[in-house]
């Protein structure tokens, strides 16, 4: 069967390996022998297994992690040579994007063309922007004041400082850059990392371990251990030797970790879920926002944290925004993400394909229309892009995250109408505007209760802008100078001279 791929052949030398974990300097099986089967999910297929850690293989990862932070030649490397280490790790991910994005596309089904371009390039620029990061590291210089010793003199400082071993896990829809938006940072301040990938994508956050040691980083920095988020997800983040969780995933999980977090003040980033609104003003060129609308819902096939999956439009649009949408979405072509002429590939699993063709169906039995899509198929996971109209606001559809190429769209009347239809949703993860009347665009983006909103765009993300959530979509964020706060703590001085 991988004879007959089009990859590259280090891709296919990639998957015929026997694949490991990677704990300190060491690629090794899981304590107990077990293993865990991925699949491609094109074609429903198990591509191969790696192993299925427990809770004492995560305790070995832990522990060269905490080795590696405390006292190694990590612990003692310059700035300078941090700098350069995440530079030479972005090369090498440069000289390797293609096998990359086959490899991403292979586990996880989005185009390979595409995975190249948005995936593993977003990746590279944010490490050389974090790069940047590993010299500008800064305390600062305080005059205290001590009223009860005026006589005495004192110097005070406050020292930024890398947080220490930090426990990283993951979901599956862009499996390698949510884990180099946790390790750029965490490789810019001097922290150690422990990475779970996604149960059913491991295959690139191995190859990134391959690189991480290509590049020459000391044993272990970063180490990989796969597994079930129930034995090594929950063994990682109830880990006392870990001083920082930065998790991406469910709303559901994120509570768990967070309160697994709190029991040992372990600091904590949680990036979860979303259902960000798209708005179409009246006077927005209307053709521009109904192929941004499209995009912002249909892109990695809607899986998409800050996915544009509720469009409001201005009334006297809505029939022609809808007619558009529904044209583009009928002339996509699905299928395996290896052919370049696909717009749009499955979805991850059967689990997923059947819940979100559950909720296609809740919103029939409710008396939804179904202005396109609505169908599954296979092999593979696939659901063709949907959009559905005549749905109350308060309806499930509308309020919860489908996470699939489903979108829900209603009318609105003014602009008070459309802030508050916005709003009035558990997540705020992103918004997105389509309008010229920057005046009243201006007006609107305060009154917006998300972490990112983007005008006349959607889901366009940039390393320098911070990314996360208000609401249920998350605690902290990740890009930006916020990511090296996040990663590092303050320490206090003060010395009497
Ligand atoms: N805000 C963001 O930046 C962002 C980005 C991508 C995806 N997401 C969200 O991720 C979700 C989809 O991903 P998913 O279905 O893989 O999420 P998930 O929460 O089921 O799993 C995410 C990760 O957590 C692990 N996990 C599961 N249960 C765990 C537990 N009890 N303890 C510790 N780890 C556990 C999984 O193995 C996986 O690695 C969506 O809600 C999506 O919005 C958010």
């Amino acid at each position: 069967m991988l004879a007959d791929l089009p990859i590259l052949p280090q891709t296919r030398a990639f998957l015929s390996r026997k694949r490991q974990m990677l704990i300190g300097e060491q690629w090794q099986d899981a304590a107990s022998g077990n293993t865990m089967s991925f699949r491609n999910p094109a074609t429903g297929e198990v591509l191969g297994d790696v192993p299925s850690a427990g809770a004492e293989d995560v305790d070995r990862a832990v522990q060269a992690a905490r080795q590696a932070f405390d006292d190694s030649p990590w612990s003692r490397l310059r700035p300078r040579e941090r700098q350069n280490l995440l530079w030479k790790l972005a090369d090498l991910m440069e000289r390797d994007a293609q096998e990359l994005a086959e490899l991403e596309c292979l586990n996880n089904g989005k185009s390979a063309a595409v995975a190249q371009v948005m995936d593993v390039q977003l990746a590279i620029d944010f490490f050389r922007y974090m790069a940047g990061w590993a010299t500008k590291i800064e305390g600062c210089t305080v005059s205290p004041s001590l009223p009860l010793m005026p006589d005495e003199q004192f110097h005070g400082f406050i020292r930024r400082e890398a947080v220490g071993v930090v426990g990283a896990i993951v979901a599956w829809n862009f499996p390698l850059l949510l884990a180099c938006w946790k390790l750029g940072p965490a490789l810019a301040t001097g922290c150690t990392v422990v990475l779970k990938p996604a149960d059913e994508t491991p295959l690139t956050a191995l190859k990134l371990a391959e690189l991480v040691l290509e590049a020459g980083y000391p044993a272990g920095v970063f180490n990989v251990i796969t597994g079930t988020g129930l034995n090594a997800g929950v063994a990682l983040t109830r880990h006392p030797g870990v001083d920082k969780l930065t998790f991406t995933g469910s709303t559901e999980v994120g509570k768990q970790i967070g309160k697994a977090a709190m029991d040992n003040m372990t600091r904590v980033t949680l990036e979860l879920g979303g259902k960000s609104p798209t708005l179409v003003l009246a006077d927005a060129d209307l053709q521009q926002a109904a192929a941004g609308a499209a995009n912002a819902i249909f892109f990695n096939q809607g899986q998409v944290c800050c996915a544009g999956s509720r469009l409001y439009v201005q009334r006297k649009h809505f029939d022609n925004v809808i007619a558009d949408i529904a044209g583009i979405a009928n002339g996509m072509k699905l299928g395996n993400g290896l052919d370049p002429s696909v717009a749009m590939g499955p979805l991850i699993s059967a689990r997923q394909q059947e819940r979100v063709s559950g909720y296609i169906e809740l919103g029939r039995e409710l008396g939804a229309t179904i202005a396109c899509g609505g169908e599954s198929f296979g092999p593979g996971y696939f659901v063709k892009p949907t959009v559905i109209v005549d749905v109350d606001q308060k309806h499930r559809l509308v309020q919860e995250e489908i996470f699939g190429p489903v979108l829900v769209a209603m009318p609105f009347d003014d602009l008070d109408e459309a802030v508050r239809l916005a709003n009035d949703n558990p997540y705020g993860l992103g918004a997105s505007i389509w309008s010229n009347d920057l005046g009243a665009v201006h007006k609107m983006i305060p009154r917006i209760k998300s972490g990112s909103v983007w005008v006349n765009c959607h889901s366009a993300l940039d390393p320098a802008l911070p990314f996360g959530g208000y609401k249920l979509s998350g605690v902290g964020r990740e890009m930006g100078a916020a990511a090296i706060e996040h990663y590092t703590e303050l320490k206090s001085v003060l010395i009497r001279l």
